[in-house]
């Protein structure tokens, strides 16, 4: 579970986020909003990887600005750009680095490494350099070396702007197959179908937070 409280922050004297209390529960949560709003600043907030300047956020009871070590074993955050994520030089070297903290040994680390690989469209390229994958191909590797290590909660910050239509819905089955949590900044709306919550955000407030349906309409015509 996750708990915003009073949550307030600024860049500089930029302020991004104004008093957000959320409680995170449900399963498959969007967050949607104009650009700059403060949607990834909001989810960045998850892992720690932004601290709050006011208010407290908690994963699991954890106050995530003192406990950044154990919150991030728990929350596994997927970035737009899979650059910031690719480290290894061939595409399965990525996903078995992620695997580096389980009890697997070399070879059943290969074997899950091929396994994921083969879940998210990329078994064939699995002894290709890493860097030369397309931007989508990157994309779908980034995910499924998050994937592959089993948080309790997945954060993705627009996981499809560089997929096409088929790997958009691949990874969409993906989503609805998971037993983690997943919380999922977009733009692509249509990925969030089928979620339980989806959360506005306009200049830094929460402004809706309904079912898909409704808070999406909101959504539409808070842009038109
Ligand atoms: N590290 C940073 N330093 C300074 N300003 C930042 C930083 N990160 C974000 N901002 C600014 O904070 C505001 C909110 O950014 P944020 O990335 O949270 O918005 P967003 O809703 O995710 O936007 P988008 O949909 O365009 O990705 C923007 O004006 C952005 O320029």
């Amino acid at each position: 579970m996750i708990e915003f409280t009073n949550v307030s922050h600024a860049y500089d004297d930029r302020v991004v986020l104004r008093d957000v209390s959320l409680n995170l529960t449900e399963n498959r949560i969007g967050i949607v909003g104009a650009n700059g709003s403060g949607k990834s600043t909001l989810a960045r907030m998850i892992n720690a990887l932004v601290v709050p300047g006011t208010g407290m956020v908690t994963v699991d009871g954890l106050d995530v600005s003192r406990n950044k070590r154990e919150v991030r074993r728990r929350v596994g955050f997927i970035f737009s750009d899979p650059d910031r994520q690719i480290i290894m030089p061939t595409v399965i070297e990525d996903i078995e680095l992620s695997l580096r903290r389980t009890d697997l040994d070399k070879k059943q680390r290969a074997i899950r490494a091929l396994e994921v690989l083969e879940r998210f469209g990329l078994g064939e390229h699995a002894d290709h350099p890493a860097q030369r994958l397309s931007g989508g191909q990157k994309q779908l590797l980034a995910l499924a070396s998050i994937f592959v290590t089993d948080p309790a909660i997945i954060v993705a910050d627009e996981p499809t702007t560089l997929l096409d239509l088929r790997n958009t819905r691949m990874l969409t089955d993906v989503f609805a197959t998971l037993d983690e949590q997943l919380i999922v900044v977009s733009h692509d709306l249509d990925i969030l179908d089928g979620f339980d919550r989806v959360i506005v955000i306009d200049d830094g407030r929460v402004v809706a937070d309904d079912e898909p349906s409704p808070a999406l309409a909101y959504y539409r015509t808070l842009m038109s």
